[in-house]
Protein backbone atom coordinates (compact mmCIF):
# COMPACT_ATOMS: atom_id res chain seq x y z
CA UNK A 1 0.00 0.00 0.00
CA UNK A 2 1.37 3.06 -0.82
CA UNK A 3 1.65 5.54 2.36
CA UNK A 4 0.74 8.71 -0.16
CA UNK A 5 -2.97 9.59 -0.13
CA UNK A 6 -5.06 8.81 -2.90
CA UNK A 7 -6.02 12.64 -3.56
CA UNK A 8 -5.26 15.51 -2.25
CA UNK A 9 -6.33 19.01 -2.77
CA UNK A 10 -3.51 21.95 -1.34
CA UNK A 11 -5.30 25.16 -1.12
CA UNK A 12 -7.92 24.90 -4.27
CA UNK A 13 -9.21 27.98 -5.26
CA UNK A 14 -11.56 28.97 -8.34
CA UNK A 15 -12.71 32.22 -9.78
CA UNK A 16 -14.87 32.71 -12.63
CA UNK A 17 -14.70 36.78 -13.51
CA UNK A 18 -15.43 38.00 -9.83
CA UNK A 19 -16.90 35.34 -8.34
CA UNK A 20 -15.03 33.41 -6.22
CA UNK A 21 -16.30 29.74 -6.19
CA UNK A 22 -14.05 27.49 -4.52
CA UNK A 23 -11.64 29.03 -2.00
CA UNK A 24 -8.96 27.48 -0.53
CA UNK A 25 -10.23 24.07 -0.16
CA UNK A 26 -7.97 21.31 0.86
CA UNK A 27 -8.35 17.94 2.25
CA UNK A 28 -6.52 14.41 1.67
CA UNK A 29 -8.83 11.01 0.83
CA UNK A 30 -6.27 7.91 2.06
CA UNK A 31 -6.33 4.89 -0.31
CA UNK A 32 -9.09 2.81 -0.33
CA UNK A 33 -11.23 4.98 1.55
CA UNK A 34 -14.52 6.70 0.82
CA UNK A 35 -15.44 10.71 1.55
CA UNK A 36 -18.96 11.93 0.76
CA UNK A 37 -19.39 15.36 -0.08
CA UNK A 38 -22.69 17.36 1.16
CA UNK A 39 -23.24 21.04 1.09
CA UNK A 40 -26.45 23.37 0.46
CA UNK A 41 -27.31 23.73 -2.69
CA UNK A 42 -24.70 26.55 -4.96
CA UNK A 43 -22.29 25.24 -2.13
CA UNK A 44 -19.55 24.51 -4.88
CA UNK A 45 -19.38 20.33 -4.78
CA UNK A 46 -19.88 19.87 -8.39
CA UNK A 47 -17.03 22.93 -9.38
CA UNK A 48 -14.81 20.76 -6.45
CA UNK A 49 -15.24 17.30 -8.86
CA UNK A 50 -14.95 19.34 -11.96
CA UNK A 51 -11.72 20.77 -10.59
CA UNK A 52 -10.49 17.03 -9.22
CA UNK A 53 -11.57 15.11 -12.44
CA UNK A 54 -10.00 18.26 -14.83
CA UNK A 55 -12.96 19.73 -16.59
CA UNK A 56 -12.10 23.13 -14.80
CA UNK A 57 -8.35 24.01 -13.55
CA UNK A 58 -8.49 25.72 -10.50
CA UNK A 59 -6.41 29.19 -10.69
CA UNK A 60 -5.16 28.48 -7.17
CA UNK A 61 -3.87 25.43 -5.43
CA UNK A 62 -2.97 22.20 -6.63
CA UNK A 63 -4.84 18.75 -6.94
CA UNK A 64 -2.69 15.38 -6.55
CA UNK A 65 -3.14 11.91 -7.42
CA UNK A 66 -1.00 9.27 -5.61
CA UNK A 67 1.50 12.61 -5.13
CA UNK A 68 1.66 13.47 -8.62
CA UNK A 69 0.67 16.66 -9.04
CA UNK A 70 -2.57 16.92 -12.10
CA UNK A 71 -3.91 20.42 -11.38
CA UNK A 72 -3.50 21.17 -15.21
CA UNK A 73 -3.74 18.13 -16.58
CA UNK A 74 -6.26 17.11 -18.71
CA UNK A 75 -9.71 14.66 -18.01
CA UNK A 76 -8.25 12.09 -20.19
CA UNK A 77 -4.45 12.01 -18.84
CA UNK A 78 -6.10 12.10 -15.74
CA UNK A 79 -8.03 8.94 -16.32
CA UNK A 80 -4.49 7.53 -17.21
CA UNK A 81 -3.12 7.92 -13.92
CA UNK A 82 -6.42 6.17 -12.36
CA UNK A 83 -9.01 8.74 -11.94
CA UNK A 84 -12.73 7.66 -13.13
CA UNK A 85 -15.93 9.83 -12.72
CA UNK A 86 -19.88 9.63 -13.14
CA UNK A 87 -21.93 12.52 -14.03
CA UNK A 88 -25.13 14.09 -12.53
CA UNK A 89 -26.74 13.69 -16.25
CA UNK A 90 -26.83 9.96 -17.40
CA UNK A 91 -23.66 9.34 -19.79
CA UNK A 92 -25.07 5.98 -21.31
CA UNK A 93 -25.89 5.94 -24.99
CA UNK A 94 -29.15 4.79 -24.99
CA UNK A 95 -29.58 2.99 -28.51
CA UNK A 96 -26.66 0.55 -27.36
CA UNK A 97 -27.16 -2.54 -25.17
CA UNK A 98 -25.67 -2.98 -21.89
CA UNK A 99 -22.84 -4.94 -22.71
CA UNK A 100 -22.01 -2.69 -26.10
CA UNK A 101 -21.59 0.64 -23.74
CA UNK A 102 -19.37 -0.96 -21.26
CA UNK A 103 -17.31 -2.68 -24.43
CA UNK A 104 -16.89 1.34 -25.26
CA UNK A 105 -15.76 1.98 -22.00
CA UNK A 106 -13.50 -1.17 -21.96
CA UNK A 107 -12.08 -0.33 -25.41
CA UNK A 108 -11.15 3.14 -24.27
CA UNK A 109 -8.73 1.33 -21.76
CA UNK A 110 -7.16 -1.08 -23.95
CA UNK A 111 -6.64 1.34 -26.13
CA UNK A 112 -9.17 0.56 -29.19
CA UNK A 113 -11.70 2.26 -31.36
CA UNK A 114 -14.32 3.77 -29.34
CA UNK A 115 -16.80 4.94 -31.63
CA UNK A 116 -20.33 2.90 -31.03
CA UNK A 117 -19.91 2.00 -34.98
CA UNK A 118 -16.94 -0.02 -34.66
CA UNK A 119 -17.85 -2.89 -32.01
CA UNK A 120 -14.39 -4.90 -31.45
CA UNK A 121 -13.77 -8.23 -32.08
CA UNK A 122 -14.88 -10.86 -29.64
CA UNK A 123 -11.70 -12.17 -28.72
CA UNK A 124 -9.97 -8.35 -28.14
CA UNK A 125 -10.35 -8.37 -24.34
CA UNK A 126 -13.19 -5.62 -24.15
CA UNK A 127 -16.35 -8.30 -24.15
CA UNK A 128 -15.16 -10.61 -21.40
CA UNK A 129 -14.32 -7.34 -19.18
CA UNK A 130 -17.73 -5.99 -20.13
CA UNK A 131 -19.21 -9.57 -18.60
CA UNK A 132 -17.46 -9.31 -15.52
CA UNK A 133 -17.94 -5.38 -14.98
CA UNK A 134 -21.77 -5.91 -15.76
CA UNK A 135 -21.93 -9.25 -13.88
CA UNK A 136 -19.85 -6.80 -10.56
CA UNK A 137 -22.98 -4.47 -10.55
CA UNK A 138 -25.41 -7.18 -10.95
CA UNK A 139 -26.48 -6.19 -14.00
CA UNK A 140 -25.48 -9.42 -16.32
CA UNK A 141 -28.75 -10.49 -16.98
CA UNK A 142 -29.88 -6.90 -18.78
CA UNK A 143 -26.40 -7.21 -21.00
CA UNK A 144 -28.76 -7.70 -24.03
CA UNK A 145 -31.11 -5.23 -23.21
CA UNK A 146 -30.99 -1.53 -24.59
CA UNK A 147 -29.94 0.60 -21.87
CA UNK A 148 -32.24 3.56 -23.28
CA UNK A 149 -35.01 1.25 -21.28
CA UNK A 150 -33.35 -0.05 -18.57
CA UNK A 151 -35.08 2.18 -14.99
CA UNK A 152 -32.78 4.98 -13.82
CA UNK A 153 -31.09 2.84 -11.00
CA UNK A 154 -29.84 -0.32 -13.53
CA UNK A 155 -28.77 3.38 -15.64
CA UNK A 156 -26.79 3.95 -12.63
CA UNK A 157 -25.08 0.30 -12.36
CA UNK A 158 -24.59 0.61 -16.00
CA UNK A 159 -22.55 3.75 -15.75
CA UNK A 160 -20.57 2.44 -12.92
CA UNK A 161 -20.20 -0.52 -14.66
CA UNK A 162 -18.50 1.50 -17.60
CA UNK A 163 -16.70 3.54 -15.16
CA UNK A 164 -15.34 -0.09 -13.74
CA UNK A 165 -13.76 -1.28 -17.28
CA UNK A 166 -11.59 2.00 -17.36
CA UNK A 167 -9.74 0.27 -14.11
CA UNK A 168 -9.90 3.45 -12.02
CA UNK A 169 -8.04 3.46 -8.78
CA UNK A 170 -9.87 6.94 -7.60
CA UNK A 171 -13.61 7.12 -8.07
CA UNK A 172 -15.70 10.45 -7.69
CA UNK A 173 -19.30 9.79 -7.90
CA UNK A 174 -21.88 12.59 -8.48
CA UNK A 175 -25.61 12.14 -6.96
CA UNK A 176 -25.58 8.58 -7.99
CA UNK A 177 -28.64 8.23 -6.39
CA UNK A 178 -30.25 11.24 -8.59
CA UNK A 179 -33.53 10.31 -10.43
CA UNK A 180 -33.46 6.65 -8.57
CA UNK A 181 -36.46 5.20 -7.80
CA UNK A 182 -37.13 4.31 -3.69
CA UNK A 183 -37.57 0.59 -5.17
CA UNK A 184 -33.80 1.11 -6.74
CA UNK A 185 -31.98 2.81 -4.20
CA UNK A 186 -30.82 -0.61 -1.63
CA UNK A 187 -29.69 -2.31 -5.15
CA UNK A 188 -27.42 0.59 -6.02
CA UNK A 189 -26.36 1.28 -2.27
CA UNK A 190 -25.40 -2.17 -2.33
CA UNK A 191 -23.08 -1.59 -5.83
CA UNK A 192 -21.61 1.44 -4.52
CA UNK A 193 -20.34 -0.70 -0.87
CA UNK A 194 -18.58 -3.18 -3.56
CA UNK A 195 -17.03 -0.53 -5.72
CA UNK A 196 -15.79 0.59 -2.62
CA UNK A 197 -15.07 -2.91 -0.48
CA UNK A 198 -13.11 -3.48 -3.48
CA UNK A 199 -10.17 -1.25 -2.48
CA UNK A 200 -11.11 1.43 -4.20
CA UNK A 201 -11.00 4.92 -3.03
CA UNK A 202 -14.36 6.98 -3.41
CA UNK A 203 -15.12 10.56 -3.21
CA UNK A 204 -19.01 10.90 -3.51
CA UNK A 205 -21.92 13.75 -3.74
CA UNK A 206 -25.09 12.90 -2.57
CA UNK A 207 -28.12 14.66 -1.41
CA UNK A 208 -29.48 11.52 -0.24
CA UNK A 209 -28.10 11.83 3.18
CA UNK A 210 -29.13 8.71 4.63
CA UNK A 211 -27.62 6.71 1.94
CA UNK A 212 -24.72 9.26 2.48
CA UNK A 213 -24.04 8.75 5.80
CA UNK A 214 -24.75 4.77 6.00
CA UNK A 215 -21.69 4.31 3.50
CA UNK A 216 -18.49 6.92 4.16
CA UNK A 217 -15.94 6.64 6.25
CA UNK A 218 -15.59 10.69 6.60
CA UNK A 219 -17.83 13.61 5.24
CA UNK A 220 -16.73 16.87 4.01
CA UNK A 221 -19.40 19.77 3.96
CA UNK A 222 -18.78 22.75 1.93
CA UNK A 223 -20.45 25.67 2.21
CA UNK A 224 -19.69 29.05 -0.22
CA UNK A 225 -17.31 27.17 -1.86
CA UNK A 226 -14.72 26.68 1.46
CA UNK A 227 -14.41 23.56 3.34
CA UNK A 228 -16.44 23.85 6.47
CA UNK A 229 -15.85 20.68 8.07
CA UNK A 230 -14.72 17.04 7.29
CA UNK A 231 -14.56 14.42 9.65
CA UNK A 232 -16.59 10.82 10.34
CA UNK A 233 -20.43 11.30 10.06
CA UNK A 234 -21.62 11.76 13.66
CA UNK A 235 -18.51 14.27 14.63
CA UNK A 236 -20.11 16.23 11.08
CA UNK A 237 -23.92 15.90 12.17
CA UNK A 238 -22.81 17.42 15.85
CA UNK A 239 -20.67 20.01 14.57
CA UNK A 240 -22.86 23.31 15.34
CA UNK A 241 -21.22 25.31 12.07
CA UNK A 242 -22.53 21.91 10.02
CA UNK A 243 -25.67 22.88 11.58
CA UNK A 244 -26.00 26.66 11.23
CA UNK A 245 -24.95 26.15 7.38
CA UNK A 246 -28.48 24.09 6.88
CA UNK A 247 -30.07 25.96 8.74
CA UNK A 248 -34.22 25.92 7.39
CA UNK A 249 -32.88 22.40 5.10
CA UNK A 250 -32.97 18.93 6.80
CA UNK A 251 -29.47 17.64 7.41
N1 LIG B 1 -19.00 28.52 -14.94
C1 LIG B 1 -19.51 29.26 -13.93
N2 LIG B 1 -19.56 30.60 -14.01
C2 LIG B 1 -20.05 31.34 -12.98
N3 LIG B 1 -20.53 30.82 -11.85
C3 LIG B 1 -20.53 29.48 -11.73
C4 LIG B 1 -20.01 28.63 -12.75
N4 LIG B 1 -20.14 27.34 -12.33
C5 LIG B 1 -20.70 27.39 -11.11
N5 LIG B 1 -20.94 28.68 -10.76
C6 LIG B 1 -21.52 29.13 -9.47
O1 LIG B 1 -20.73 28.57 -8.44
C7 LIG B 1 -21.52 28.19 -7.33
C8 LIG B 1 -21.28 26.73 -7.00
O2 LIG B 1 -21.92 25.90 -8.01
P1 LIG B 1 -21.91 24.32 -7.95
O3 LIG B 1 -22.73 23.84 -9.09
O4 LIG B 1 -20.51 23.85 -7.84
O5 LIG B 1 -22.68 24.06 -6.57
P2 LIG B 1 -23.24 22.69 -6.00
O6 LIG B 1 -22.85 22.66 -4.56
O7 LIG B 1 -22.82 21.55 -6.85
O8 LIG B 1 -24.82 22.92 -6.12
P3 LIG B 1 -26.01 21.85 -6.32
O9 LIG B 1 -26.14 21.12 -5.03
O10 LIG B 1 -27.18 22.74 -6.56
O11 LIG B 1 -25.66 20.98 -7.49
C9 LIG B 1 -22.96 28.53 -7.69
O12 LIG B 1 -23.29 29.77 -7.13
C10 LIG B 1 -22.92 28.59 -9.20
O13 LIG B 1 -23.91 29.49 -9.68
Amino acid sequence: MPDRPALQLESVGLQIGGARILHDVSFEVATGEMVGVIGPNGAGKTTLFNTISGVMIPTSGRVLLAGDDVTTRKVHQRARVGLGRTFQTSSVFPGLTSAENVRMAAQSKLGGATSPWRFPRRDDGASGVADRCLAEVELGHHAGTEAGVLSHGDKRKLEIAMLIATEPEVVLLDEPMAGVGSGDVAGLVEVIRRLHGSGRTVLMVEHHMEVLLGLVDRVAVMHHGELLAIDTPKAVMADPDVQRAYLGETV
